[in-house]
């Protein structure tokens, strides 16, 4: 399980480490791991330029001291102080090891290494920070810790900030490097150990172990009903390919068996496509709402009478008060949540996580909210986040076919936070496979489950 922690329980568990270590042992432990990180992204050390934006604290040690590493490996390190004052230790080690201190020197580098804030950070920049990093503008950044700027517990942003190429963050992650819009600010993540005791974290996210140790198998003397029966609730006379979607990702194999209950034009569609799925009858868990045009209130009304998990998605979120308390998962994209919070769309993409939790509190229920890192809320706060996935995903129908695979998980057992969670890393690994054979659309994601799948259930 990846983890991200709260910058509070960082620092406790930081001043917890401080305590049993020689001084500054720990930044020498973080500096190191950047030095390695940068290293690394050069390729190669003698000759080449590094410019180190150093801010006044901590953040701006690490980068100092990773400075002159570099620089006693034959890279040529500059460092920027954008503060009246700098760790003083950092700034004499870069001196010692043949650093420059000041303005840079005319001509380009070849990486910028933000250590202007990191965990100590408010959001934002100063206008000299701002003024710097236009200075260097086009230059590759590694970022200390997190990248400027961003809101680092929350992962918003409310003002300029940096945009890393790589950020080597250290101990843990921290929410930032999770939730988007900083997320997208961070670039490729790296993680330095440091040694750090942590306690739970606020936000987790599933790795192909965890998923493959949740996913549901058949045990020898399996049967068909015990595996669990999934029922679609999906597509209408109007729009029959929802339901053809959402029954595809219920259908993944998960599930003993799957219902279709629904328009009879859009029932023909389905028996000819999956000659496996059957009508109407008892179930352990219903997907509602996509595609259910004006039915999806009454098919929300009586998937909830059956007493069994749901899936409440698209047409059926605007009814989604009748599943309050049940147990349910809610997948709303952006648009969606706005309209069941009443705020505009606008608010809920500026503040992921604190609208998924919201929703998730206010509708007692799992709330899977939809995007480039969909986050997975409960009511009790807790948040996982999915960055398996690709842009490719962003096809039209792609959200019916995750129902369909929530609904299954739902079916054969899993809880309804595990069920989304991993139905999501699930549907985004699924469509990052399917890319590598050309653009995709949702149909084709539904069809590379069954590889993705097997490679996971093989031990
Ligand atoms: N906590 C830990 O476990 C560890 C922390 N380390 C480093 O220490 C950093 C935290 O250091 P600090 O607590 O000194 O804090 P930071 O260096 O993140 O920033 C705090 C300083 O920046 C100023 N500042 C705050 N917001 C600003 C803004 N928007 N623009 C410009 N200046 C601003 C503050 O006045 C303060 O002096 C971590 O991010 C990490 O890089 C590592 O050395 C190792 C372990
Ligand atoms: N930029 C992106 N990167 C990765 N996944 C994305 C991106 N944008 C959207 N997605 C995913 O694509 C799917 C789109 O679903 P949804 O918005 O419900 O579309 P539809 O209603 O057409 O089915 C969601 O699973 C969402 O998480
Ligand atoms: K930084």
């Amino acid at each position: 399980m990846l983890r991200a922690h709260a910058v509070e329980q960082v620092r406790a568990a930081e001043a917890e480490l401080l305590a049993r270590l020689p001084e500054g042992a720990l930044m020498q432990r973080a500096a190191a791991g950047l030095a390695y990180a940068v290293l690394d992204f050069l390729g190669s050390a003698y000759g080449r330029r590094v410019l180190l934006l150093v801010g006044s604290g901590d953040n701006g040690g690490d980068a100092l001291y990773a400075g002159a590493t570099l620089a006693r490996r034959g890279v040529q390190v500059e460092a920027w102080l954008l503060s009246s004052s700098a760790h003083e230790g950092g700034v004499a080690a870069l001196r010692g090891a043949g650093g420059r201190i000041g303005r840079p020197a005319p001509g380009a580098f070849d990486v910028v290494v933000d250590g202007i804030v990191g965990i100590g950070g408010r959001p934002g920049l100063r206008p000299d920070a701002v003024a710097a990093l236009a200075h260097v503008a086009g230059t590759p950044v590694v970022a200390v810790d997190t990248p400027s700027g961003v809101d680092v517990d929350t992962g918003e942003i409310s003002g300029p900030h940096v945009s890393a190429d790589v950020t080597v963050t250290f101990g843990t992650h921290k929410v930032c490097h999770l939730v988007d819009p900083a997320a997208q600010a961070c670039g490729a993540i790296h993680l330095v150990d440091i040694g750090l005791t942590l306690p739970e974290p606020p936000v987790e996210a599933l790795q192909a172990a965890d998923v493959a140790a949740l996913l549901p198998r058949p045990s020898l003397d399996a049967q068909k009903y015990a595996r669990g029966v999934v029922g679609v609730r999906a597509g209408s006379a109007t729009y029959t390919g929802a339901a053809l979607l959402s029954v595809s990702g219920a259908a993944c194999g998960l599930a003993g068996m799957v219902r279709y209950d629904g328009a009879p034009e859009a029932a023909a569609m389905v028996r000819a496509a999956h000659p496996e799925v059957v009508g109407p009858g008892r179930v352990q868990a219903w997907v509602v709402g996509s595609g259910s045009d004006d039915g999806a209130e009454d098919a929300l009304r009586r998937s909830v009478a059956d007493g069994v998990p749901l899936v409440v998605d698209a047409d059926a979120l605007a009814h989604a008060g009748l599943a309050r308390g049940r147990p349910a998962v809610l997948t709303p994209h952006a648009g969606e949540l706005a309209r069941m919070l009443g705020v505009e769309r606008a608010d809920v993409e500026a503040r992921w996580l604190d609208h998924a939790r919201l929703a998730a509190r206010q509708y007692d229920a799992v709330v899977l909210l939809k995007g480039r890192h969909t986050v997975i809320a409960r009511p009790d706060g807790h948040a996982r986040v999915t960055t398996a996935g690709t842009p490719w995903l962003a096809t039209a129908g792609a959200g019916d076919v995750l129902g369909g695979l929530i609904g299954a998980l739902l079916a054969a057992g899993l809880t309804p936070y595990d069920a989304a969670s991993v139905g999501s890393w699930l549907h985004g690994a699924a469509a990052t496979l399917a890319a590598r054979r050309g653009p995709i659309v949702a149909s084709d994601v539904a069809r590379s489950l069954p590889a993705l799948l097997g490679a996971l259930a093989t031990p």
